[in-house]
């Protein structure tokens, strides 16, 4: 990318993340459930600043991650563990698309087990995301495949599985450390190619169903709201 176009998807993703955070974080939210990625640390810069600025009494921000858990500490926000806030008035995350109906692929991050997770918990999940996440049918713009997490005992069995599928996986490998990447959670990423997926539930339910598949990045009927934020520098909302 040219630092031009760069800039361009960076302030996409500020301007998402601020009118989101803005829209959805009212008096009355307490507990706040912080995604990973890039996008993400414009969700916490502004939330930060409102906490400072307007006096939100904020009681809990639960990470999705190890990145997550920086931001919310480097913001001063009050960090707590998912057991001891089993409910979430809302999270916010980041996609890398996101279908009509709302329905995502995440895991470029490599975070999608404890973004599942938290999702689950929250209340309203909400995504934040730049203009080429905005997609109808999932694996039209995301072509690295959809990432799974997988225990690393039996990932060579889970590659057959998958292409039995009729899918094309691949290990993620690590950048500046030779082998596979190992997730926060201690396993490894298969990132699976399925082409376009017309149907992402039947997809996931499939792929939950291959023992050894902790989670998967598909992530269907969970987001209730969607701020992208657009070339022009308007932010698009969807809602369910
Ligand atoms: O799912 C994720 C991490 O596992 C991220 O939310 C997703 O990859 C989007 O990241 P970014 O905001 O950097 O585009």
């Amino acid at each position: 990318m040219s630092s031009k176009s760069e800039d361009l998807v960076n302030e996409a993703k500020r301007k998402a993340a601020f009118e989101a955070i803005d829209a959805q974080v009212t008096s009355e939210s307490k507990v706040i459930g912080i995604g990973s990625g890039s996008t993400v640390v414009f969700c916490v810069e502004r939330l930060a600043h409102r906490v400072k600025t307007e006096n939100l009494s904020i009681k809990a921000c639960i990470p999705t991650s190890f990145q997550a858990r920086q931001l919310i500490v480097e913001a001063g926000l009050p960090l707590a563990e998912l057991n001891a806030h089993p409910t979430i008035d809302v999270a916010f995350d980041g996609a890398d698309e996101c279908d009509a109906e709302l329905n995502c692929i995440k895991g470029g991050g490599a975070c999608q087990l404890q973004e599942k997770l938290v999702a689950s918990c929250a209340t309203k999940f909400v995504i934040v995301a730049d203009y080429r996440k905005d997609s109808k049918v999932l694996g039209t713009q995301w072509k690295q495949g959809v990432p799974l997490e997988v225990v690393p005992m039996a990932y060579v069995p889970i590659l057959a599985k998958l292409k039995a599928l009729g899918g094309k996986p691949t290990l993620r490998m690590a950048v500046r450390k030779a082998g596979p990447v190992v997730t926060d959670n201690g396993n490894f990423v298969i990132d699976a190619d399925f082409g376009q997926i017309s149907d992402p539930v039947a997809l996931e339910k499939k792929l939950i169903a291959i023992p050894g598949i902790v989670e998967t990045g598909l992530f269907c009927h969970m987001a209730k709201y969607a701020y992208f934020g657009l070339e022009n520098g308007e932010v698009k909302h969807l809602k369910l």
